[in-house]
């Protein structure tokens, strides 16, 4: 059988919809009747305070966790009606902390990206089929390097990487540039934006939040605050409350985006 060629695709972005989502433990409640929508093929931002509930939020777009109540859905498909097959194809999760137990090279990482796909081990033509996108993250150098010699940096790329060459309809990443440095995060944020994939990140970074995603939900204390685009969300009355920042925002001169210029707490 001939395998399928692995190219950067059209995508079929879809839109990405959580509704009335309680996620309750017997210890605490972590989100409490959470809705809100990821449009298709645009970024949306999660933010908000340490323990908010964002990792939570993405676990269950991910399906690594089921809400008590509500539902998530891709377009108008609750997510637990599809196959477990078809899902790791559709949808491609960056953690936090991601990594991999073999010590793989770079390229064989971001190979890893194809399997759902192919329904094996990437194989050698697949290496070649990777180059885009270690282009698109800026590894072409490190194609041979091994994960165990990566710093922490390069590992986020590399599983960015991995991510884009699953060929996702939907890319849900926690976090993917605390390690990164300023023009790497800004490289990166771009890279997944021009991917054209329904993107959901979670970030604390809030000048990258308003400078790359279309859309933002806010939540505190596990529950949406907010939600829209940058510039109705980001305000100065709404970062004193969510995150007791004092700070003036103001329109970037150059981008027209929400430019955030902190002063100091208002704890
Ligand atoms: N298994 C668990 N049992 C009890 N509490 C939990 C559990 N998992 C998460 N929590 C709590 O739920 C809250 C939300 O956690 P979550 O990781 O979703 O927050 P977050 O917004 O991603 O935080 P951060 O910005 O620090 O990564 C936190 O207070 C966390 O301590």
């Amino acid at each position: 059988m001939t395998e399928p060629a692995v190219t950067a695709s059209t995508p079929t972005a879809p839109t990405v919809t959580v509704r009335g989502a309680t996620v309750r433990l017997s210890s605490a409640t972590l989100l409490h009747d959470v809705s809100c929508t990821a449009p298709a093929g645009r970024v949306t931002g999660l933010i908000g305070p340490n323990g908010s509930g964002k990792t939570t939020l993405l676990s269950l777009i991910a399906r690594w966790r089921a809400p008590s109540t509500g539902s998530v859905h891709i377009d108008d498909t609750r997510v637990d009606s599809i196959g477990r097959r078809d899902y790791a194809r559709r949808v491609a999760v960056v953690e936090q902390h991601s990594g991999t137990e073999l010590d793989l090279t770079v390229e064989q990482v971001v190979g890893l990206g194809s399997i759902p796909h192919r329904g094996g081990w990437a194989s050698p033509s697949a290496v070649h089929d990777v180059q885009p996108y270690l282009r698109a993250m800026g590894l072409d150098d490190l194609r041979l390097r091994t994960w165990r010699t990566l710093s922490g940096g390069e590992r986020q790329k590399t599983q960015v990487a991995r991510a884009l060459a699953q060929r996702p309809d939907v890319l849900v990443l926690d976090e993917p540039t605390n390690h990164l440095d300023p023009a790497a995060a800004l490289d990166l944020m771009d890279g997944v934006r021009r991917s054209g994939r329904t993107t959901v990140v979670a970030l604390h970074d809030l000048a990258l939040a308003a400078a790359y995603c279309d859309r933002l939900v806010v939540l505190a204390a596990g529950r949406v605050v907010a939600e829209g685009p940058p510039e109705k969300v980001l305000t100065t009355a709404l970062l004193a409350d969510v995150y007791g920042l004092d700070a003036d925002v103001i329109e970037h001169p150059r981008t027209g985006r929400p430019l955030i210029v902190p002063c100091g707490t208002v704890r």
